[in-house]
């Protein structure tokens, strides 16, 4: 499989595309060919940046004290069920110095959040991961095999990368089926007939119904951001192919009022394969990572937690651990008091 990057000379990429990146990673062969390339030949008229243009990395040796606050000992010696690495990223934008030597795994199965101040760079991070950014410094691994630069999925064989924007990211010219069915129109022998029935039900999973018709625009920024979620976990059920893949979530429950955030926090849950299920056919994302401001979200969606704190992490532990932590960085955001280290 090989992807296309296409260069833009304002270096900026539209939501839209910025959602044609996603899907990118996750499906072998991705052209505008199918049945849907008439009505997105603009898609082609367009282009996608890539970040090329940082500035030049500046290491800050003062954060030593925060750095001592990490557990290193749940370090595990069984290597081969690591499926996303990164050591020692660093990445700046401009002047400014975001990364600064972010280091971690994510293991086959597990459901990993990444919380920290806004700003500090998690959103980041996930770009990195999905190859929608470089390091300056420091490398990513996936499934062992390092990712030598952007999207380009030839060095990831056997592992899909897939990220869900924090802005949901539709095509704002398509209806939602076309938008929540986009890669089953183009990519696989499905009928019309039954992607209509897998799209409404992958939206009913979200608790939408009857708005396959709709465009973007006539929907509310939180029923958006569930057809969004929707698109990121409908597959082929015709096929019976089984590959590790890996989600990405950037603040999918951002916005969403409480009962609508269940029923997101819910579904992340139930796409996922634990390693004990490999079997069942439902639940294939083999491990995720969601980026997240949200308490109920911590609570129910994910089981271990990355603390992004100045370009590091500083703490990463189990989530009951971390109303717990001792760290006051942490004690300082789990409990949103204006006292402590972390300074507005
Ligand atoms: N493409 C870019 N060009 C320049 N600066 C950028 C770019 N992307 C991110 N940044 C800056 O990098 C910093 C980290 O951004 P990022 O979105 O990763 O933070 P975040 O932790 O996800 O924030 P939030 O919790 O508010 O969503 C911010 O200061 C942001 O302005």
């Amino acid at each position: 499989m090989s992807i296309s990057v296409f260069k833009n000379p304002n270096s900026q990429y539209s939501p839209s595309l910025s959602n044609f990146l996603y899907t990118l990673p996750r499906w072998n062969g991705f052209k505008f060919t199918g049945r849907m390339s008439k009505s997105l030949s603009w898609v082609k008229r367009k282009s996608i940046v890539c970040y090329s243009t940082d500035g030049v990395s500046s290491l800050d040796k003062n954060n030593s004290s925060l750095s001592e606050n990490l557990d290193l000992t749940k370090e595990i010696e069984n290597e081969s069920d690591v499926l996303i690495e990164c050591k020692d990223v660093h990445k700046a934008f401009g002047v400014k110095q975001i990364l600064k030597g972010v280091s971690f795994k994510i293991r086959h199965g597990e459901a990993v959040g990444i919380i920290g101040t806004s700003g500090t760079g998690k959103s980041t991070v996930l770009k990195i991961i999905a190859g929608l950014l470089t390091p300056d410094k420091g490398e990513v691994f996936v499934h062992g095999k390092k990712r030598v630069g952007l999207v380009s999925d030839e060095e990831f064989l056997g592992v899909r990368v897939g990220l869900l924007f924090q802005s949901g990211a539709l095509f704002d010219s398509l209806s939602v089926r076309e938008n929540v069915g986009f890669l089953l129109y183009e990519n696989s022998r499905t009928t019309d007939e039954q992607i209509a029935k897998l799209v409404a039900e992958n939206l009913a999973s979200v608790g939408l119904r009857g708005v396959e018709e709709c465009l973007p625009s006539e929907l509310s920024g939180g029923m958006k951001k569930r057809v969004a979620l929707a698109r990121s976990i409908i597959y082929d059920n015709t096929t019976n192919a089984v590959q590790p893949e890996v989600l990405l979530y950037d603040e999918p429950t951002a916005g969403l009022d409480p009962i609508a955030s269940t029923v997101v926090e819910d579904l992340i849950r139930s796409v996922h394969l634990k390693p004990d299920d490999t079997n069942k056919k439902q639940g294939k994302i083999a491990s995720y990572v969601v980026v997240t401001h949200q308490h109920s979200t911590i609570r129910r969606a994910v089981d271990r937690l990355l603390f992004l704190h100045e370009g590091r992490i500083i703490w990463e532990g189990m989530t009951h651990e971390f109303t717990s932590s001792t760290n006051p960085i942490v004690r300082q955001f789990a409990s949103g008091s204006l006292d402590g280290p972390i300074i507005y």
